[in-house]
């Protein structure tokens, strides 16, 4: 029996906590207004052989650092580095929802997207094509309804996929323009110099582009002051030279 850590992102209000208290049986609060979960709650659940710890994450739009939410979720899924990370989708907003699928699929392949509230879909008549949007995103998709407690083996059959490393994802790039391109080319090996391959050097790059001091601030508490603002002063240079 192995262990694995399954971290739950998403937009606020689509039902993270309701799953993890499905899953884990604890009793994190849930209700139908944003930004409830403020502290990450962490419970256990098993499937078939396996045991997962989850983490219920901080609702967020994004993991920029607008706020301390998408700080905190950013830092857990770059710096914690969970087995897996569970994107959960409203099914009723999937456009807006899917941003976050796609920041977080910039940092880790390791991820299942669960779109959840089908219910809710269903009765407004929409239609999802889970294989179409997986191939797309190159990450396995389940639909749920955690309320229901619809498609939840279904779903934990993906996770555990992830976790056991039996799905190869291919996760979706996205690509920029091209000076923003020109501009990662340019940052790229000096923050893979930096950071190492054990981070996301392609999204730091992006981050450092967009000036994420934030971001920069995280990197230095983590991996030390001295890794990273190393011999050449590289990743501070790279935020300077971009703004
Ligand atoms: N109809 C329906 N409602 C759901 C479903 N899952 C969750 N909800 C409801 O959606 C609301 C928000 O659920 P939460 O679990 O608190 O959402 P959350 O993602 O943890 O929210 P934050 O902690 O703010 O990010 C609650 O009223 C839930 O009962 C579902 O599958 N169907
Ligand atoms: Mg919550």
């Amino acid at each position: 029996m192995n262990r694995y850590t399954v971290a739950f992102a998403g937009n606020p209000n689509t039902g993270k906590s309701t799953l993890f208290n499905l899953l884990t049986g604890l009793r994190q609060h849930t209700g139908n207004w944003a930004g409830k979960t403020v502290i990450t709650a962490e419970g256990e659940f098993t499937h078939k052989n396996n045991t997962y710890l989850a983490v219920d994450l901080p609702g967020t739009y994004s993991l920029y650092s607008n706020s301390a939410d998408e700080e905190a979720a950013r830092d857990y899924i770059i710096f914690e580095q969970p087995d897996v990370t569970l994107v959960v989708l409203d099914a009723t907003s999937l456009e807006r929802n899917l941003n976050l699928a796609l920041q977080v699929l910039e940092i880790t392949g390791r991820a299942v997207v669960c779109i959840n509230l089908i219910d809710e879909a269903k009765k407004l008549g929409i239609d999802i094509n889970l294989k179409a949007i997986s191939k797309r995103l190159g990450v396995p998709v389940a639909a749920i309804s955690a309320r229901s407690e619809i498609g939840i083996e279904a779903l934990l059959d993906q996770i555990e996929r992830v976790a056991t490393g039996t799905y190869t994802a291919e996760p979706l790039r996205i690509t920029y323009s091209d000076e923003i391109e020109q501009g990662i080319a340019a940052l790229l090996p000096m923050v893979e110099q930096t950071v190492g391959s054990r981070y996301p050097a392609r999204w730091i790059a992006l981050r450092l582009l967009d000036g994420d001091e934030s971001l920069l601030a995280s990197l230095k508490a983590n991996m030390g002051q001295r890794n990273i603002s190393g011999s050449k002063g590289v990743v501070s240079h790279g935020v300077t030279a971009c703004h």
